[in-house]
């Protein structure tokens, strides 16, 4: 009996294998009952949480997606290429919740904008004068220059800079406009000669680029650096300063700084930022020294090539020897931002403008019947005088901002409890502004994609709201450079359809995307001959 029982006792003892196989289901059971119990716990104190704090009560009552996660909010249905985004704020979710609504990047509450009568309650407010986190991106090359300052800073420096732009000013760089302007033709007729029947693809963005860079860096700095005939260290940083500031935005784990040091990126971002301080270093150190050594002689020439047009930097180291609290490094962070600002927006603005005139040849011949009456057959320079005479170009010019606004959003911060429209927007939100929903608003502009620059004929604009359009912003906090940017676009856009002819190159349509201005992809790309 013995032996038989012992045999019968070891075939009912469970074999070493399954007990481990076993042990293993039982384990993975009850780790995942643990985490699914800490996830269900997570999110009932989530939904509790944003069912009960102020903060999620009050922008719950603003129109926007139901469901947004922890830690990610709405962002997943952002994630696509720079078109995608574009579409999503202006066009997508405009259309689905209406002219304000709310939606979370990341646990960031975005409160977007497009309706006139809320943007003239934000933009006119002296109270929501502060810019959103996005402009965080700047801080490093800018530092808290006119642009992304806040509060008493930023009113003292706009004040400081306003005398900058008086028309009085902004005439004595008419001569720099035509000068630049000019060399941006020789390039495109020596382009044109090259092309075998005289006619050809030009991608016009990055020759407009540079045209705009000489531009800008003569007027702020009184300095040129032939941007448009030589190459240069110091252009080629400002161009790819942007494209690397992009790119960062769209990687959001590389907005860990320690993370962002380690990273390729981050080491070129260090060296892009050397060499463009220290140029504008170098420039401000030179001006300091013509000025303190009085070399100024009565023609307005200095031993050191510049000319004296009283330029931006000028007027910064003025206002500093007068004992206004003005650092070197103040004085460079406002270099920098109207190098930044006064030469993106407006190669933005030209560039889609030449492919508005290619898309509508005939508002181009309107353009250019308008441009013959007032020049004839001369190359003569546009003067001062020609200026109000070009109005149909300026409709243009202006419809052209109205569906291809250069800053096609921008923001502000909320830093304290704020109604609009019957809803209270905490502390703590991001405002977005959104100009091309508000620009192809069809209450305020019917067929809103078409190019009709009659929308800008007086007559036809009387009554529409102010806050209808708003390509420089409006407000307190509106665009400092908007006279200079509208006399530049005047005069070189003037002198290219003067001398050229611009269509449309059906192989290579641009794709609109949000970058830090508004450009297409793939270029701007036309097709160039002389007339
Ligand atoms: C087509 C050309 C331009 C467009 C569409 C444009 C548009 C704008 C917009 C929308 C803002 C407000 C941004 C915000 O609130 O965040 C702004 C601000 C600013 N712009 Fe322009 N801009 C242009 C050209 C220029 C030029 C040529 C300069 C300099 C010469 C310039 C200098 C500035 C500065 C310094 C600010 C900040 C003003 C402040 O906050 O007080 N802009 N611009």
């Amino acid at each position: 009996m013995r032996p038989r029982l012992r045999l019968l006792n070891q075939r009912r003892k469970t074999p070493p294998n399954v007990k481990v196989v076993m042990m293993l289901v039982y384990g993975f059971c009850a780790t995942v009952f643990t985490v699914g119990l800490i996830l269900l716990l997570a999110l009932l104190g989530w939904w509790i949480y944003i069912h009960t704090s102020p903060f999620h009560v009050a922008v719950s009552r603003i129109p926007g997606p139901r469901f947004y996660l922890p830690v990610l909010g709405n962002t997943l249905e952002v994630v696509g290429g720079l078109d995608h985004i574009i579409r999503m704020f202006q066009e997508t979710w405009t259309k689905k919740y209406g002219e304000i609504y709310r939606i979370f990047l990341g646990s960031h509450c975005y409160i977007a904008i497009s309706s006139p009568e809320l943007l003239e309650a934000i933009l006119s407010s002296q109270k929501v004068i502060d810019k959103g986190v996005s402009y965080d991106m700047l801080l490093p090359w800018l530092g808290p220059g006119l642009l992304v300052s806040s509060g008493e800073l930023w009113r003292s420096r706009r004040k400081l800079l306003t005398p900058a732009f008086h028309f009085t000013i902004l005439k004595s760089y008419f001569g720099v406009f035509n000068e630049q302007s000019r060399i941006l033709s020789g390039i495109f007729e020596g382009l044109c000669r090259s092309f075998p029947e005289g006619k050809g693809e030009i991608e016009v963005y990055p020759y407009i680029t540079r045209c705009s860079l000489d531009i800008i860096c003569e007027a702020s700095m009184g300095t040129s650096i032939g941007a448009q005939t030589q190459d240069s260290d110091y252009v080629r940083a400002v161009y790819r300063m942007g494209q690397l500031i992009m790119e960062k935005m769209q990687k959001p784990w590389l907005n860990y700084p320690w993370i962002f040091s380690q990273s390729a990126l981050g080491r070129e971002h260090n060296r892009l930022l050397e060499t463009l301080h220290a140029f504008t270093e170098g420039v401000i150190r030179e001006r300091q020294k013509a000025l303190s050594d009085q070399e100024i002689n009565a023609t307005g020439e200095t031993e050191t090539g510049f000319r004296n047009r009283l330029p931006l930097l000028d007027l910064l180291l003025k206002a500093s020897d007068d004992g206004n609290i003005l650092s070197d490094q103040d004085i460079r962070n406002e270099i920098d931002t109207f190098m930044f600002e006064g030469h993106d927006t407006t190669t933005s603005l030209m560039s889609w403008f030449l492919y508005c005139m290619a898309a509508n040849p005939k508002c181009q011949e309107e353009v250019f019947v308008e441009l013959c009456n007032i020049f004839g057959n001369s190359e003569r320079d546009c003067t001062h005088d020609d200026i109000p005479n070009l109005k149909y170009l300026e409709c243009c010019i202006k419809e052209t901002l109205r569906l291809y606004p250069s800053v096609s959003a921008f923001e502000r911060n909320v830093i304290e409890d704020f109604e609009i429209g019957g809803f209270m927007i905490p502390a703590g939100c991001t405002l977005g502004c959104l100009a091309v929903a508000t620009h192809r608003n069809p209450k305020m502009f019917p067929d809103p994609l078409a190019f009709k620059p009659e929308r800008f004929f007086p007559d036809e604009a009387v009554g529409r709201h102010p806050y209808s359009y708003i390509p420089f912003s409006a407000g307190p906090r509106n665009c400092i450079g908007q006279r200079f940017a509208m006399l530049e676009a005047k005069i070189v856009l003037s002198t290219l359809l003067r001398r050229f002819k611009f269509e449309v190159c059906m192989a290579k349509l641009p794709i609109v995307s949000t970058q830090l201005v508004l450009k297409s992809l793939n270029g701007i790309n036309l097709v160039v001959c002389l007339r």
